[in-house]
């Protein structure tokens, strides 16, 4: 089948190399002629585990191009999958600008009648626009779906080889079924193709992310909890559990969620609940327990050494808004950095993958180490915001030789604290006891 997909972010690429993959012919297009040039000579624009591989071996192989040129694009395809950003506008509202610039496109260049898949995150009622707006005054009659994307940036490659189900809205049967087929190679049994109006299609989505939103939020705030009334969210964790009602996932305390969909979506939720008169309230309560969430470590750090800060230097481990991406969208570590540096603080930072984006943004401001253990020479702390499997078991004698002082803040829960207080630092994490042996100033 001969595919184009237009936007080539992290879904767009991700969608036209899996496609490619598995046997397609894909033509992916961007406006970004820098990104395009790239993409042809098999240079990825993100880390994702995994695709740099597939990239290579399909364009080698012919099955995947990338053009910046829209005709070229969509010539002789039947399908064409949008998926360019929807980011959040100023109201909380998703900003649809480069849909409708694309939508507009397709129809001024389309030479034939095309299904077009919005694979994009867009609010619902949004497909039936799209369908309206390809098909006014146009020479041709365009049909229009929705698919849905749920993989997570770090396994996106998996997620969407992988499918715990396939999503499409869609109007007509032989929609779904065109959609089904292209599908089949990632669909096994137990991994459903669910076809439904578009309208749900689209809700689906939303409600996914602000499900699983909803239970970092809670998780999070009975953390805070924990810590209040001296109980451990570790063993709370386990207890709940174990309960197959309730169970493991997503029910990680930590400092917020970030990245480029659980905030936006939730806002943009709220956005839409306004819009028909309705409060939303539990959702307006999950965003700003995130944001709250997202302050935690700097308060932390303040409790151990008061709120000026100049003269300190603090260590940070994790930049990226989870491991195995290089994204810093929404990512907590901001929030982190912009306090302390507000502070008068020096920050030393690490990341396996994401430092040049945060150099962008904060330039000189920042010492970046390419080696995690260097980031902690002459420090007075360490913070940690994102799990990299590499902070997992340290070596904690280099570490405590290294510090200034042997504190640790750290956001994601990763040490026992029995090891921690045998090892003499000063330990403070999210919803346990804080492990202070003598007290540091
Ligand atoms: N990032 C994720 O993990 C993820 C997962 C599921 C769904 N989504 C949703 O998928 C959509 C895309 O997200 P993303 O993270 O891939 O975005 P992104 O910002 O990484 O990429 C969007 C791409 O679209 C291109 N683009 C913008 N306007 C264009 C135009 N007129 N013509 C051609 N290309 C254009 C941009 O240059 C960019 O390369 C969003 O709606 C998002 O909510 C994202
Ligand atoms: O128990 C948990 C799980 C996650 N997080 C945080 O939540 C955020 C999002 O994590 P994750 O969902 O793994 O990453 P994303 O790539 O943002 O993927 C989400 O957003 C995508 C875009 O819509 C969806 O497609 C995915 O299904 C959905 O998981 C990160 O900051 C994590 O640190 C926690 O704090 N605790």
């Amino acid at each position: 089948m001969r595919i184009t997909v237009i936007g080539t972010g992290y879904v767009g690429l991700v969608t036209g190399t899996c496609f490619a993959e598995s046997g397609n012919d894909v033509i992916c297009v961007d406006i970004d002629a820098e990104k395009v040039a790239r993409l042809r000579e098999g240079i990825s624009p993100i880390y994702e585990p995994g695709l740099s591989e597939l990239l290579v071996r399909n364009i080698k192989e012919g099955r995947l191009q990338f053009t910046t040129d829209l005709t070229e694009g969509m010539t002789d395809s039947a399908l064409v999958f949008i998926a360019v950003g929807t980011p959040q506008g100023d109201d909380g509202a998703a900003n649809l600008n480069a849909l409708w610039a694309v939508t507009d496109q397709i129809r001024e260049t389309a030479t034939e009648p095309k299904i077009v898949v919005v694979k994009s995150t867009v609010p619902v009622g949004t497909n039936a626009k799209v369908l309206a707006r390809l098909n006014k005054e146009s020479k041709h009659v365009h049909r229009a779906a929705s698919n849905p994307e749920f993989l997570k940036e770090g396994y996106a490659i998996e997620d969407f080889m992988k499918p715990d189900r396939v999503v499409v809205g869609v109007r007509e049967p032989e929609v779904a079924k065109v959609l089904e087929e292209l599908h089949r190679p990632f669909l096994r049994t137990n991994h459903p193709f669910l076809s439904m109006t578009p309208e749900s299609s689209e809700m689906t989505k939303y409600v996914a992310n602000c499900m699983l939103a909803t239970k970092i939020s809670f998780i999070n705030e009975m953390a805070n909890l924990c810590e209040a009334l001296q109980a451990d969210i570790n063993d709370v964790r386990m207890g709940i559990g174990h309960d197959r009602r309730i169970g493991f996932q997503f029910l990680h305390p930590g400092v917020g969620y970030g990245g480029s969909c659980f905030p936006k979506d939730v806002r943009a939720m709220i956005a839409l609940a306004e819009q028909k008169g309705l409060p939303a309230q539990m959702l307006r309560g999950v965003d700003q327990i995130n944001e709250d969430q997202k302050h935690v470590l700097f308060h932390k750090l303040t409790e151990i050494f008061g709120k000026e800060m100049s003269g300190r230097t603090i260590a940070i481990w994790g930049l990226a808004f989870k491991p195995r991406t290089d994204d810093i969208r929404e990512a907590p570590s901001l929030v982190l950095i912009d306090h302390l540096l507000k502070a008068g603080a020096k920050v030393r930072v690490h990341d396996p993958e994401a430092r040049e984006n945060v150099k962008e943004i904060y330039g000189s401001r920042l010492t970046y180490c390419d080696r995690a253990y260097g980031t902690l020479e002459g420090a007075d702390a360490l913070a940690i915001v994102t799990e990299w499997n590499e902070f997992r078991n340290p070596n904690f004698d280099v570490m405590k030789a290294l510090l200034e002082r042997p504190v640790i803040v750290d956001g994601r829960n990763l040490y026992e604290l029995d090891q921690m207080r045998e090892l003499g630092f000063t330990y403070h994490s999210i919803g346990r006891a804080t492990v202070n042996p003598e007290g540091v100033s």
